[in-house]
């Protein structure tokens, strides 16, 4: 269940008239998602039936939330197909609804598809590159908050709750990032805003074309090919079973090359995106095991296996034999 703040249906009704969205016939509370409180709200303007999202920010403060909120104005003002949060007369998108943070943003059609084939990994590898190039002329800047300085900090608090051998393979694993980070072909690494979290269940398809990306709470500014290795490590591997956690191949060449349809890789980019692709692995891994041991607000959050992301770190390591769930015990 997430709904952690229960909004007041005369108080969202006050809302959606200050946006101008018309008049509140319904607010319907969200049951999927772990951080925030979301609502569909539908309301009536000018005859018509509109849908949004409500959505009532938990964990996230009012100075990061502008970065966020303005990012995906600007991706969806320029056609990229983002929910695009609803101004008030004064232009504001970030509002206050039972003394948090809120925004209300357009509903999506469609539903996320969490066995994705080929086409599928092609339209969010297309739209992704869109995003890319779209982000450049975002004025906002906000690092990513899950990036390497994170990375840093992080580690030293889980390894008490490894096994010796999972601490040996994290500790050597951030070492050989803090080594790839210093080098001069990252430092060449096209950089922008990014979405560096755009898994499976944050896009949404209607049919096989994308209706749209959302949940932009992991924004920041880092390379891009940050961001499209954390894609290829959810979308273009093996979920569940014997070999979870192994890439597929034909997915990770139908993201890439539609990526690339759109913008090619750079020199640099092509070198380094095996190690992005551990970068990215280590990244969810590392969060997945902090979420896990050491829970805040724990009744909102529902940990992920990091078990998994173990396995997509090993099978991205050079010369990776296929590792099976049971060799690799779950933190
Ligand atoms: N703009 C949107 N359009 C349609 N559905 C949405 C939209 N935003 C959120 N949802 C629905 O709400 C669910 C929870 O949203 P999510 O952003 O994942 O929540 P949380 O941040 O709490 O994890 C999603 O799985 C999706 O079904
Ligand atoms: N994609 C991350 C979790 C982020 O949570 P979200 O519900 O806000 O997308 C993971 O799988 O570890």
């Amino acid at each position: 269940m997430a709904v952690y703040t229960e909004v007041p249906f005369a108080e969202a009704a006050a809302l959606l008239e200050r946006l101008n969205l018309g008049t509140l016939t319904e607010l319907r509370g969200i049951q999927g998602g772990i951080e925030n409180t979301n609502y569909f709200v539908t309301s009536e303007r000018e005859g018509q039936t509109v849908e949004h999202v409500l959505t009532v920010f938990e964990r996230l403060g009012f100075e990061h939330l502008p970065f966020y909120l303005h990012l995906m104005k600007h991706l969806a003002t320029h056609g990229v197909p983002v929910p695009e949060p609803a101004a008030d007369a004064r232009g504001e998108i970030l509002h206050t609804v039972q003394g948090k943070p809120a925004a209300v943003v357009d509903k999506l059609r469609g539903a996320s598809e969490l066995a994705p084939g080929a086409a599928h990994c092609a339209a969010v590898g297309a739209l992704l590159a869109r995003m890319h190039l779209v982000g450049r002329d975002f004025d906002r800047q906000q690092p990513n908050l899950r990036g390497l300085p994170w990375w840093n900090e992080t580690v030293p608090v889980v390894l008490p709750f490894l096994a010796p051998e999972q601490a040996a393979l994290l500790r050597a694993e951030l070492a050989y990032q803090n080594h790839i980070a210093e080098g001069s072909a990252y430092k060449a690494l096209p950089r922008g805003p990014i979405h560096a979290d755009l898994f499976r269940d944050n896009v949404m398809f209607d049919g096989e074309a994308v209706s749209g990306f959302f949940d932009f709470y992991f924004a920041g500014v880092d390379t891009w090919l940050f961001d499209l290795a954390v894609c290829l490590n959810d979308w273009c591997v093996r979920h569940g079973g014997e070999r979870d956690g192994e890439p597929v191949p034909e997915l990770q060449q139908a993201f890439l090359n539609a990526y690339e349809g759109v913008r090619p890789l750079t020199a640099a980019e092509r070198t380094l995106l095996p190690a992005l692709l551990r970068a990215g692995a280590l990244r969810f891994w590392l969060s997945r095991l902090w979420d896990l041991h050491l829970p805040r607000e724990a009744a909102l959050l529902k940990p992920h296996d990091p078990g998994h992301f173990e396995r997509v770190l090993r099978a991205r390591l050079p010369l990776a034999a296929p590792t099976r769930p049971a060799e690799t015990a779950a933190a």
